[in-house]
């Protein structure tokens, strides 16, 4: 068997032809919406992911707003900068690129931004809300999975989904959104903890691999025909290697390449999230 590719940049390319029509319309009632990025420190990744989240901005038209602060700054300074972009009229939602530099403290950091303003879906608030079940912005990595499935007809109720990683960006929140009644799957949330890792994946129906360890999925861990996602990235010598070993995919039915899975899709949900908030803002104008 080869797996089918679940195409994250088709999928991404799909949404932004949508969020563009949304962003014309918003711009057409004199709304331009704004996403706003706080990058510490001079880390090459995270640098490259923000300049891919201002470069989405351009192709549907939302403006950006770019903070970039030295890797010194005090805790002090940076809440001075999301203070800032809490009150800022043009900023409709924005995001603290993870991770921070060791000597600060993140959770203070994402805790200080306005909760109608996290356009990551990372504030205790709207975690909490998406715990009670209330509306809430999502988490973009979590909200790019589900998508990803649906798009490619993953049968998700009733399924077994493992996934692989306690990260707050998707280990933590996926099970949440899984496990809500219109998505009904049942979920296991495995770890550096987990007794059994390989039994734990080969029962599942779904993997979604968030843990951050080059090739650590092989293809004896994985049930024939199972949807396997690759989320985790490392950099290694040899380029960026996802948690999927190659192999894998001759014995999954679906796969999310990485690159080109799942991670283009956690930009474009940013982008949603930001166009949702503008347009909840318009029409609580009128
Ligand atoms: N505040 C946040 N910090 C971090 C998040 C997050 O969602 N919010 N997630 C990751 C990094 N991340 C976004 O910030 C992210 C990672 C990867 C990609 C992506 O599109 N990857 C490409 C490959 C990119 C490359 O070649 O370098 C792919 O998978 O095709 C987007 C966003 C941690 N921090
Ligand atoms: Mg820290």
């Amino acid at each position: 068997m080869t797996a089918t590719i679940l195409d994250g940049k088709a999928t991404r390319d799909e949404i932004f032809i949508d969020l563009k029509a949304r962003v014309d319309a918003l711009k057409a009632k004199g709304i331009t919406p704004g996403l706003g990025t706080v990058l510490v420190g001079d880390d090459p990744g995270s640098a490259s992911y923000v300049r891919g989240k201002h470069a989405d901005c351009a192709k549907v038209g939302i403006n950006s707003l770019r903070r970039d602060l030295p890797a010194d700054i005090s805790q002090a300074e940076l809440e001075a900068v999301i203070d800032e972009l809490n009150a800022n009229p043009e900023c409709t939602g924005y995001i603290v690129q993870l991770p921070l530099p060791k000597h600060l403290d993140e959770n203070a950091a994402l805790e200080r931004i306005d909760p109608d303003k996290d356009a990551d879906g990372l504030h205790p608030v709207n975690l909490g809300r998406l715990v009670l079940g209330k509306e809430a912005t999502l988490p973009c990595t979590p909200r790019g999975v589900v998508h990803l499935l649906r798009r490619y007809d993953v049968p998700i109720d009733g399924a077994r989904v493992t996934v692989v990683g306690r990260g707050v960006t998707i280990g933590r929140p996926i099970g949440l959104l899984l496990t809500r009644r219109s998505e009904n799957a049942t979920v296991t949330l495995c770890h550096t903890g987990t007794k059994d890792l390989a039994a734990e994946v080969r029962r599942a129906d779904i993997v979604v691999a968030a843990a951050g360890v080059a090739g650590l999925i092989t293809a004896d861990m994985v049930k024939p025909g199972a949807a396997v996602l690759d989320v985790g990235v490392s950099r290694t010598p040899d380029g960026l290697r996802g948690d999927v070993a190659d192999d894998v995919r001759e014995v999954a039915g679906f796969i999310s390449p990485n690159p080109g899975g799942v991670g283009p899709l956690t930009r474009a949900f940013l982008l949603s999230n930001v166009v949702e908030r503008a347009e909840q803002l318009a029409a609580e104008s009128v």
